[in-house]
This record gives structure tokens, C-alpha cells and sequence, in this order.
């Protein structure tokens, strides 16, 4: 079973604490932890990793959120009906929340790198394998139990579909606050390439446990600067609360050790 922020912390109280979660910056014992840099000529093609499958039902999306970490839209995934399959998945996943990670400026943002480049910002859509277990809060433990599609967002041309969320964000400036948000098609915010990287690795928040498959997308998507801004100008503070913008909400890389990141292309 992947180690529990819980049991680890116990057994190694001196652990460094990082300012954004208060939780250590690696956990102890951790062999399979996120985000990585990606050294794309250390990933090996793997011919027998399939397409990724994607098929999401745009009414399953429920409400936008700002949970003090990011903001995340979240989906009923009380059913099959937005689900991804294949790749290097045994199962299918439903997709339960989708949220970002961002910098301060655009030279940094992202929690993946590629051969040490940083994104601005970086796309996690969430899934969990409700073939094999229950609930997605009992899944987050398990090794197989998550899979965690990753798009990098790079500098460019205004992206049409994310600004519906961006037009939604002001409602959710604070921690906290949430607001209905009824119908949006998550794979308008995928690249056209299906090419990816995978490897096995964990949450790059609390609890941090090692449950992810990480599909990362090799493609970058396109947003401009003033989308950017909208993401910077979130909280991570209350309403009332002296305010702290929401910016650098990305975990340090942590160390590959015995993985490889293996790629669906040549
Ligand atoms: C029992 C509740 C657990 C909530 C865990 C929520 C969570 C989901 C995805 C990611 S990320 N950044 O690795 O995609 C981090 C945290
Ligand atoms: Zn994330």
C-alpha cells in the first residue's frame, strides 16, 4: 500500500516542512513521488502503450471551486459517463475534478519540466478506477487507484475554450468560495497530438500518496497572457483574511529514482 502522509510523518517528525502545504517536502519512504523533470531522451518507447481513449459528457460538470490550492472544476462521477481508457490503463477511469497549477511569472508554473523546461502553468485532469474500488477517497490510496492526465499551458494565442472558465474565475476569487457551473467539455483542453509520457508516480498535494499514473501530454496548449493573469489574480485567502494571491501553487520536483518514463511515440 502507497504510504500515508500520516504513517510517514510519525516516523520522521524532523521531515522539512514546505511553506505552501505544511507538509514535508518529500515523503520519507517515498520511492514513486511527483511532479518530475522529464528527460526526453531517457524515455523509452513503449509500442505496446495503446491511444488513450477519452470520452467526457460535458453535463456531468457540477461546479467550480477555490480550494485554498488551486481552483477545480469538478464532475458527477457518480457514473461511467466521463471516463478515460487504453493507454497504459489495465482499467477504465472516471474523470472526478479537473484544476492547474501556475507561477507568479511565466518562466516557471508547471509541476512537470521537460529536459528541465518549465511551463507556465499545467493542466491535471483527475480520474480514479472505480472498476476496482468504490469511492475516489479510497482509491487515492491505492497504487492503481488514480490516473492524472497532464497538459503543459504555454504563452500564446487567446484559447476560446478556457475562457469560460476564465470568465467564471472572479466568482471564486476566494478560498472557499464555489459556484455552479453546469455544462463544459474538458477535452476542448487537450491537444490535438496523442502523443504522451507515462510513468507511475503520486498526488503533488497532501496527502500525497502514491497512487497516480501520470499521462503527461508531450503537446503544449496555447493561452495568452491575459488568461494567465486571470489565473493570478485567485486567492489562497478567505474573504476577510489579509489577501495572499494565488500564485506558485506547484510542488518542487522530486527524485526519479527507480522509474522509467516511458513514451506512446518514437
Ligand atoms: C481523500 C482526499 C484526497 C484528495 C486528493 C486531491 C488531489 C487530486 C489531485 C492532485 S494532483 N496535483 O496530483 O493532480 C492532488 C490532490
Ligand atoms: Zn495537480
Amino acid at each position: 500500500r502507497p504510504c500515508s502522509l500520516a504513517a510517514c510523518s510519525r516516523k520522521n517528525r524532523n521531515a522539512a516542512l514546505h511553506p505552501l502545504w505544511q507538509s514535508p517536502l518529500t515523503i520519507p519512504g517515498g520511492t514513486r513521488q511527483s511532479p518530475i523533470n522529464i528527460q526526453w531522451r531517457d524515455s523509452v518507447y513503449d509500442p505496446f502503450l495503446k491511444p488513450l481513449k477519452i470520452s467526457y459528457d460535458p453535463t456531468t460538470c457540477l461546479h467550480i471551486w477555490n480550494n485554498g490550492y488551486s481552483f477545480l472544476v469538478e464532475f458527477d462521477d457518480s457514473t461511467d459517463r466521463s471516463i478515460i481508457v487504453g493507454g497504459p490503463l489495465e482499467n477504465q477511469y472516471r474523470l472526478k475534478q479537473f484544476h492547474f497549477h501556475w507561477g507568479a511569472i511565466n518562466d516557471w508554473g508547471s509541476e512537470h519540466t521537460v529536459d528541465s523546461k518549465f511551463y507556465p502553468a499545467e493542466l491535471h485532469l483527475v480520474h480514479w478506477n472505480a472498476v476496482e474500488y468504490p469511492s475516489f477517497e479510497e482509491a487515492v490510496m491505492e497504487g492503481n487507484g488514480l490516473a492524472v492526465i497532464g497538459v503543459f499551458l504555454k504563452l500564446g494565442a487567446r484559447h476560446e475554450g478556457l475562457q469560460t472558465l476564465v470568465d467564471a474565475l472572479p466568482a471564486v476569487k476566494h478560498k472557499d468560495t464555489v459556484i455552479e457551473f453546469d455544462v463544459f467539455d474538458p477535452s476542448c483542453l487537450l491537444p490535438s497530438c496523442p502523443d504522451y509520457w507515462t510513468y507511475a508516480g503520486s498526488l503533488t498535494t497532501p496527502p500525497l500518496t502514491e497512487s497516480v499514473t501520470w499521462i503527461i501530454k508531450k503537446k503544449p496548449i496555447e493561452v495568452d497572457e491575459d488568461q494567465l493573469e486571470a489565473f493570478r489574480m485567485l486567492l489562497f485567502t478567505s474573504d476577510g483574511e489579509e489577501e495572499k494571491r494565488m500564485v506558485d501553487n506547484f510542488r518542487p520536483l522530486q527524485p526519479l529514482m527507480d522509474r522509467t518514463v516511458r513514451s506512446s511515440f518514437q
